[in-house]
């Protein structure tokens, strides 16, 4: 589904993801870990074609589609999505009228069971992020994914600032979207997901993990594995088990 080959990437003049290489396929959640700064939300941010970062080597194929130099909408429309990490306020857009932006043909009982589901009934009529608390910031996005529909799935830190009743239907809900009540073989949905506590590892079936260091990958396995590990020795020994196949 999603082949990335030898990406670099760089914002304001300063290469951040030295040569990631990265295969995921229909099916497939991907789990990545990293340090503070290390790189992972400017790949997610390459991968959906933010025009800050500039990508000056290297190509990323969507479903047979080389999206390497393509416009957000256009990625968007070959159905990527993503959860932000700090999306922006945007005032004056109503969150339910973003709905309709973003799924115009959806039908009305669809919108109304995701929103109720959610939880988000209140915040039809509100300024999209606009006073919203950290958690709501994170259903807001899940709901407007969840009406966007994607079929690869990319999400920064889902689990951050979201109090403990609200991971549970965050955890849910990303499962949902990631189909994990289907059997494998008939998924078509595809994610990736940066943790840093591995709380919402709880919900989803995750396939692969990946460490990122300073740009690079250092290590690539079981996901659990290598969260136990770093919770006990920390990122370094990332760095000495190095275990790239
Ligand atoms: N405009 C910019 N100019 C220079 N450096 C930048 C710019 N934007 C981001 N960076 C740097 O890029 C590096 C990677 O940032 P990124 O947000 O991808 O890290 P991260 O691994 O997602 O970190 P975190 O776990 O803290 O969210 C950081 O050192 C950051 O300061």
């Amino acid at each position: 589904m999603l082949h990335i080959e030898d990406l670099h990437a760089e914002i304001g003049g300063k290469e951040i993801l030295h040569g990631i290489t990265l295969h995921i396929e229909p099916g497939e959640t991907h789990v990545l870990m990293g340090p503070n700064g290390s790189g992972k939300s400017t790949l997610l941010m390459c991968i959906m074609g933010i025009d800050a970062y500039t990508i000056t080597k290297g190509s990323i194929t969507f479903n047979g589609v080389d999206v390497t130099h393509l416009p957000i909408h256009e990625r968007a429309r070959l159905g990527m999505g993503i959860m932000f990490q700090r999306p922006p306020s945007i005032p004056g857009l109503k969150l339910g009228k973003m709905l309709n932006v973003i799924s115009p043909n959806k039908k009305p009982e669809d919108v109304s069971e995701a929103v109720s589901r959610m939880n988000m009934e209140e915040f039809m009529g509100r300024d999209i992020n606009l006073g919203f608390s950290g958690g709501e910031i994170k259903r807001s996005e899940i709901l407007q994914m969840m009406i966007q529909d994607p079929h690869f799935i990319m999400l920064d830190e889902p689990e951050s600032g979201v109090d403990l009743e609200n991971i549970h239907l965050m955890g849910e809900s990303i499962a949902r979207l990631l189909q994990k009540n289907q059997r494998f073989v008939n998924r078509k949905n595809s994610g990736l997901v940066i943790t840093h506590t591995g709380y919402i590892l709880d919900y989803l079936d995750v396939d692969k993990g990946h460490v990122m260091i300073n740009g690079e990958f250092k290590c690539h396995g079981n996901p659990r594995e290598i969260l136990k590990l770093i919770k006990e020795k920390g990122y370094h020994e990332c760095l000495k088990c190095a275990k790239i196949p």
